[in-house]
């Protein structure tokens, strides 16, 4: 095995190890091998750090079978002592998927066991209140804290007019506004990247997410070598490794998934993203009502009584919309896959039966 088992490497908990974690394994199971934290993933292999420092795994043909996607960059596994094999993945503690990348609904893991997601927009045309919903939503379907970053707040007049406007559809989430260049940016985000911390940024692209990367790791140069290196080419490419230390003790997790986000079944984050929404929704005639010109709907009269915004009941509609979308193609591959599986298994008993009759 490719490793330094026994080097000083970082402990468990500057890696973000949790009694969560700690409870789903048995004495046994310690005997057996070690945790490790999921640093990349390639086609049959994945590269994790340990306490001992890292090491370069096989995954098990079972997970391979299914695809090595459903190991991800944040996870956690167990990996046999003295051998190069993945034992078992352990639960997550938080979950970001998306919608594979030329796929309809294939659901593709992306980042697990984040504490806090970084949404970073600009206070300048970026900024969109539909976007940072469609954020937050898949940040509390994962389970992980979100916080609003409004970058470029040194080339606007006044930054406290988005912050409000961030407060209307974000209550009890953090939102700071900030120069991405600013000296004073590291303290700010401090709360938010102690160590054994797990952190990603979202955003449209040029709102500031490397700019922030390189201030918070404060020399532009060590952050981007980290990230990328030169190909033979010369040309940058992203490097095997997505589990990104950061100077506080924090881990960025850093993948392409991240910059491409596409909302899954995150039905249950868009509910409380909207639970204003919801709220008022619960009191339409119908319980199936489309919120579109249906007969006693509440929204509607809502609406006509200037009582919510048109905006945040198309924002809420839209991404109800794609979000069960999601969910109903999700359901129905894994129906499909479970027919095809006893016909398949259908099969094998006829022939078995022939041979045994023969
Ligand atoms: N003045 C000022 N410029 C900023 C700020 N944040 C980002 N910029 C500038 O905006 C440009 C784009 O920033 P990036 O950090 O590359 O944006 P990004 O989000 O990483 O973009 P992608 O890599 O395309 O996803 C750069 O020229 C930055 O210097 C800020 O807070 N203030
Ligand atoms: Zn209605």
């Amino acid at each position: 095995m490719t490793s330094n088992h026994g080097a000083a490497g970082p402990s468990l908990s500057q890696l973000g190890w949790r009694p969560f974690y700690a409870q789903q394994l048995t004495l046994q199971d310690l005997e057996a091998g070690f945790p490790a934290r999921v640093a990349s993933v390639h086609r049959s292999r994945i590269d994790v750090l340990h306490e001992g420092g890292d090491a370069s795994v096989t995954l098990p043909g079972s997970l391979l079978a299914d695809g090595s996607a459903s190991v991800t960059v944040g996870d956690w596994v167990l990996v046999e002592s003295g051998t190069d094999r993945m034992l078992r993945l352990l639960e997550r503690a938080s979950l970001i998927a998306r919608i594979a990348a030329g796929s309809q609904h294939e659901m593709q893991p992306i980042a697990a066991n984040l504490d806090t997601l970084l949404i970073v927009s600009s206070c300048n045309a970026d900024f969109n209140l539909s976007r940072l919903e469609r954020y937050l939503s898949v940040a509390l379907d994962a389970r992980v804290e979100p916080v609003i970053l409004l970058t470029k707040a040194d080339l606007c007049d006044d930054p406290r007019e988005y912050l409000d406007q961030v407060a209307q559809v974000a209550r009890n989430v953090a939102a700071i506004a900030l120069n991405a260049l600013g000296d004073e940016t590291p303290k700010r985000l401090a709360p938010w990247l102690g160590a054994g911390q797990s952190v990603a940024f979202v955003g449209s692209s040029g709102v500031g997410k490397s700019t922030l990367v390189n201030t918070l790791t404060l020399s532009a140069q060590q952050a981007t070598a980290g990230i990328r290196e030169d190909d033979a080419r010369g040309r940058h490419t992203t490097t095997a490794r997505n589990l990104i230390a950061m100077p506080g003790g924090a881990w960025l997790i850093d993948t392409p998934g991240m910059r491409e986000l596409k909302i899954g079944a995150v039905e249950s984050g868009v509910s409380a993203v909207f639970d204003d929404v919801e709220a008022l929704a619960s009191a339409c005639r119908y319980r199936d009502c489309s919120h579109e010109g249906d007969e006693g709907c509440a929204l509607q009269a809502a609406l006509e009584r200037g009582e919510i915004d048109e905006r945040r009941v198309t924002s809420y509609l839209k991404l109800q919309r794609e979000a069960a979308n999601a969910a109903r193609t999700t359901r129905e591959r894994r129906e499909r896959e479970r027919f095809f599986g006893r016909q398949y298994k259908a099969v094998q008993d006829q022939q078995r039966k022939e041979k045994q009759g023969r």
